[in-house]
């Protein structure tokens, strides 16, 4: 089943995610932790004259990764190639990539996780020592050909961590997890973005979205143009709470934030009726596999304490029972 996220992703709108992306640090929003560090390196790494190092973001769809590795770009005036791993299919495609870089380029690879062990290979020398070792040939008359790389920094995102293999997270030097973000912090990015749009947006209509985009930006701004549809065929100038609750509803968005994906999986757990869920039994119900279900749909649930992570499984919190309106099971009240 497709999930908001994806869909949102590649739909025409693209074009207007990208009108809305933030340019620089003024207007990335949350994340407080992520920006400071980072405007450290790159500060010191300007100070010095020298590429940044190799850093990677991980985390749910939609949170800002590839909004952040643009940012980057534009503080250190380089310039930066955008790729996907699924486009890198063979070790001569990143060796091209590689070979038309220039000193202190930055060359994103998202999706990183999705790299070739064949081309994996050929990325570890190009970290470390700014080398790149073809093969030329085959067989007994194989040559290896060394050729230097000029200094760029590799910026990696992924939704998946845990299938990033070690020799490659370990040649990042930085390492960023992204988090969910408030409803407050998201609410500004509504307010910031329906202002760009020129459709103003009232701060309890904003926050009122920002509770139900599942701590995610990508899905806030979804819903804040679709809120706005509403408001211009009803020629409101500003959008109103009362405007967005109406929209919302008409939309059939949960209350709680949870898309069809949510709903499924927390179902699943609530008919276990306090029964612990192994995840190959929730991956097989849900016709998902369990890295996605693991990296991507678990970590707002278990953030949100919809549910539990236990050395037997998964099961479903008091709170999942009570925003879905069930009564938990009485033997399970002694595990919380
Ligand atoms: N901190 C933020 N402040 C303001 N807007 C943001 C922020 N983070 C993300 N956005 C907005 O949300 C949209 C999605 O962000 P982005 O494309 O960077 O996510 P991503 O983490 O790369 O997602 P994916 O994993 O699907 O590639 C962007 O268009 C951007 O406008
Ligand atoms: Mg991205």
């Amino acid at each position: 089943m497709e999930r908001i996220v994806e869909i949102e992703k590649f739909s025409a709108e693209e074009t207007v995610e990208t009108s809305l992306r933030p340019e620089g640090w003024g207007d990335y929003i949350g994340q407080e932790q992520i920006k400071k560090n980072l405007g450290v390196f790159i500060e010191a790494s300007k100070k010095r004259g020298e590429a940044l190092d190799h850093t990677l973001f991980f985390g749910p769809p939609g949170l800002g990764k590839t909004t952040l590795a643009l940012i980057i770009a534009n503080e250190m005036g380089s310039s930066i190639k955008v790729t996907a791993a699924p486009m890198i299919e063979k070790s001569g495609d990143l060796a091209a990539i590689l070979t038309n870089l220039e000193e202190g380029d930055i060359l994103f690879i998202d999706e990183i996780h999705r790299l070739s062990p064949a081309v994996e290979e050929i990325l570890y020398p190009s970290m470390e020592d700014f080398r790149l070792d073809i093969i030329i040939g085959s067989g007994p008359a194989a040559q290896t050909v060394k050729i230097d790389l000029p200094r760029f920094t590799l910026i990696g995102a992924t939704t998946r961590a845990g299938m990033l293999s070690n020799p490659l997270r370990d040649r990042f030097g930085m390492n960023f997890r992204m988090n969910f973000y408030h409803p407050e912090e998201l609410s500004r990015i509504i307010m910031q973005a329906a202002e760009k749009l020129g459709k103003p947006i009232k701060h309890d209509a904003a926050l009122e979205i920002a509770r139900r985009s599942r701590g995610t930006p990508r899905i806030a701004l979804r819903l804040l143009r679709r809120v706005r549809d509403f408001a211009d065929v009803a020629d409101e100038a500003t959008i109103t709470h009362e405007r967005t609750v109406y929209a919302l509803n008409e939309l059939g968005i949960n209350a709680h934030g949870f898309d069809e994906m949510d709903l499924r999986l927390l179902e699943l757990l609530v008919q276990a009726k306090g029964r612990a869920m192994g995840l190959s039994t929730i991956a097989a119900a849900l016709s998902e596999d369990e890295g996605t279900i693991e990296d991507v749909l678990e970590p707002y649930l278990l953030a949100n304490g919809y549910l539990e992570r236990t050395a037997r499984g998964r099961v479903a919190t008091p709170k999942c029972y009570d925003v879905l309106r069930l009564t938990p099971p009485a033997e399970q009240s002694g595990l919380f």
